[in-house]
């Protein structure tokens, strides 16, 4: 059986930012495919250009600074690094749907939710609304969508998001860390809810999250984004079991155990990703190349104290056996005849005359 042609096809994508410090290069030819009602997590940390990747997919990219592009993003076959603003737009709207962390910044508000989530199905009625939202598991749907977004809670506002992005029926939703603002039990709740409808109806959904823990959790394959690349790619079972390139080892050695402590950093962390200056693009050659190099296996930091050359103390002077011992020093006894010192008063109380 031949598997169906990915929805998003990434190939050898690079995104370059021009900055006054120097070019800022995002990403660095990455690859990822993505196939109808898949779940795939790009996980990464801060700055690894998952979002422009991400962005770029939906067509969203800023245009000042205007990106430099080369590579294929092919979604549904339309190359999304070549395709005007015309074409680009008639994606976004029939297509593809984004999830992003703040339902706040996405949501007008001075709209109510039922009136929004019409307008974003390109025309709805109050029951087919209802439906919507009743999908994503809001209670009194019809109650909520006269609503305004401020009356909601942060968990039922990004319900209301992922009703909105389902009512297009889009093929492909980028989720960039949807669940960061909410609270744990929540955030599994509503990752749950994003990752069942889309591989009920069949939509190719990219999770773009820094935290391998939730990726891991509902991710049908994972890809790994350090300094712009895409390092590795597996199943989630692959990836815990059996990561090969050092940031992963880092990334599962660091991640919050259940008594809250942190596992001990890997060689991840020694490899920072680069910013966009040119030492950092030298380093990002070296940190790059890593799985290639031979694998450097770090020891873990020393307690500070310990760098420290160890001091030499000196052994305990003996003294001669036959040294004369010098009398302890001892205060001179007060005169009786004298009184106290001013202010002694209060310990030893006022002196008693004869
Ligand atoms: N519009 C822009 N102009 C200039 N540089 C940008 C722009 N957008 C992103 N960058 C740079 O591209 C790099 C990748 O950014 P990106 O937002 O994709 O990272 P990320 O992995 O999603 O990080 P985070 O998890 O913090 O969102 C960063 O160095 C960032 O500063």
């Amino acid at each position: 059986m031949t598997s169906p042609a990915p929805v998003l096809d990434v190939q050898d994508l690079h995104v370059t930012f021009a900055s006054p410090g120097g070019d800022v290069h995002a990403v660095r030819g990455a690859s990822l495919q993505i196939a109808p009602g898949e779940v795939v997590g790009l996980v990464g940390e801060s700055g690894s250009g998952k979002s422009v990747l991400g962005l770029t997919a939906l067509g969203l990219l800023p245009r000042t600074p205007e990106p430099r592009l080369e590579g294929v993003a092919l979604l549904d076959g339309l190359d999304m690094v070549t395709a005007d603003e015309e074409d680009m737009r008639a994606r976004r709207g029939s297509y593809i749907s984004a999830v992003f962390q703040d339902p706040m910044g996405s949501l007008n508000p001075s709209m109510r939710i039922g009136a929004q989530v019409a307008e974003a199905a390109g025309g709805a009625t109050d029951e087919e609304v209802a439906e919507m939202l009743a999908a994503t598991g809001i209670p009194e749907p019809e109650h909520k969508a006269r609503a305004y977004p401020h009356e909601l809670s942060g968990g039922l506002r990004q319900r209301v998001m992922i009703a909105m992005a389902l009512s297009r029926h889009p093929r492909l939703i980028v989720a960039d860390e949807p669940t960061t603002a909410l609270d744990v039990t929540v955030q599994a709740k509503v990752l749950d809810l994003l990752a069942a409808a889309s591989r009920e109806r069949g939509v190719a959904l990219l999770l773009v999250t820094h935290d391998l823990g939730v990726a891991a959790r509902i991710c049908d394959r994972i890809a790994v984004a350090y300094a712009g690349r895409i390092v590795e790619e597996g199943t989630a079972a692959q990836l815990l079991q059996q990561p090969h390139h050092p940031y992963t080892v880092g990334l599962l050695a660091s991640r919050p155990r259940l008594d809250g402590s942190i596992a001990r950093r890997g060689p991840a962390h020694a490899a920072r990703p680069p910013t966009g200056s040119a030492s950092a693009a030298r380093r990002l050659r070296v940190c790059a190349a890593l799985p290639r190099r031979r694998r450097r296996v770090r020891r873990p930091a020393r307690h500070p104290r310990q760098r420290r050359a160890p001091q030499r103390v000196p052994p305990p002077r003996r003294a001669h056996p036959l040294a004369r011992r010098r009398p302890a020093r001892r205060p001179p006894r007060p005169d009786p005849a004298e009184g106290p010192e001013p202010g002694d008063g209060a310990r030893h109380g006022p002196r008693r005359s004869a």
